[in-house]
């Protein structure tokens, strides 16, 4: 099993890698990739931990050499928000970052899995599928946005607030990664019971948890530790499932949704990616509200990507 981490210089990059390095099974090879030059020290600094995962790191203009033979793609190259934008702000740059990684992915790996990070998901994503329709080598069930960070928040704020083990939390988070897109389904929880104050409290803590963090960092970036951790839970599931275990995560995919072409919610994986997409259940009225509320945004970011491309 070969994973490529594209941006793997960056915040989310070098932590993503470190635990990639840790926790991949043995045998796997990691390869990082990104334009800044210090990316083979990085891969050099990660080759001396101890664990049976070969690294190699390449820097330069072409991610091609990083490519050859891999089976899982994960992209968190692009630029960050700073305090006082939005995710659609970064369109501007990440549009075209992603694009032409997708192009060389195309190329050079057209099997394998890939897992775009690099913001506005909503938006990405679409571009990815079309650049991979373009050059006819698109398959949607192997690709996805990570929206893992979504749900990892969710298992944290809602444990923290009730005075649980967050191993224990286990919920659907559906929609996309901006806003007012992302929702929690608070009510399909098992045994925990909210407050309609509490649910609306707790469903908009976890929509700006990402500008919570912006604004902490205070023009030092966005989530990037606990993103890495993420987009690794996501990836060792991507592996899990090639292994032939049976992994269900949430993630924005194609193809899965009566709302919107491209719609996080959970799907189960296998060994060539998205196996099904499966229901996201019940929701109670607030829900269904707010997935109402959600469509004009998420259906202009998605439109937005199938006209860059
Ligand atoms: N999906 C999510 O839940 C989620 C969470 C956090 C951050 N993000 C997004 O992930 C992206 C990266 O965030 P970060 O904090 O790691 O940023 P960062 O600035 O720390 O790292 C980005 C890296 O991308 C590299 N890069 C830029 N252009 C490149 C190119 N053309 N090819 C290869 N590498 C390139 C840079 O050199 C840098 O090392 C941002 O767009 C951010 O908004 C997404
Ligand atoms: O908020 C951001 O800009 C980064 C990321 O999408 C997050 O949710 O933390």
């Amino acid at each position: 099993m070969k994973v490529a981490v594209l941006g793997a210089a960056g915040g989310i990059g070098q932590a993503l890698s470190l635990l990639l390095k840790t926790q991949l099974p043995a045998g796997s090879e990691l390869s990082l990739y990104d334009i800044a030059p210090v990316t083979p020290g990085v891969a050099v600094d990660l080759s001396h931990i101890p664990t049976q995962v070969a690294i190699k790191g390449f820097a330069g203009e072409d991610p091609s050499p990083a490519l050859e033979g891999a089976d899982i793609v994960l992209i968190s190259a692009g630029v960050a928000r700073k305090p006082g934008m939005d995710r659609s702000d970064l369109f501007n740059i990440n549009a075209g970052i992603v694009k032409n990684l997708i192009e060389k992915v195309a190329a050079t790996c057209p099997k394998a899995c890939i897992g775009i990070i690099t913001n506005p998901v909503n938006t990405t994503v679409p571009i990815a599928a079309e650049v991979l329709k373009k050059a006819g080598v698109y398959d949607p069930a192997k690709l996805f946005g990570v929206t893992t960070l979504d749900v990892i928040r969710s298992e944290t704020f809602i444990a923290e607030a009730k005075g649980l083990n967050p191993a224990d939390i286990k919920l659907n988070v559906i929609g996309g990664h901006s806003g007012v897109t992302i929702l929690p389904l608070l009510s399909q929880l098992e045994g925990i019971s909210f407050t309609d104050e509490e649910i609306a409290a707790m469903t908009t803590r976890i929509q700006n948890a990402g500008t919570e963090v912006v604004e902490a960092k205070a023009g030092g970036g966005s989530a990037t530790l606990s993103m890495g951790q993420a987009a690794a839970r996501f990836c060792l599931s991507l592996v899990k499932a090639a292994q032939g275990e049976e992994v269900v995560e949430c993630a924005y995919v194609d193809g899965g949704s009566e709302h919107a072409q491209f719609f996080a919610q959970p799907v189960r994986l296998g060994a060539q990616g998205v196996v099904e997409i499966l229901p996201y259940g019940e929701v109670s009225e607030f829900e269904k509200q707010a997935i109402d509320g959600m469509l004009d945004t998420l259906h202009g970011d998605i439109e937005k990507g199938i006209e860059f491309v």
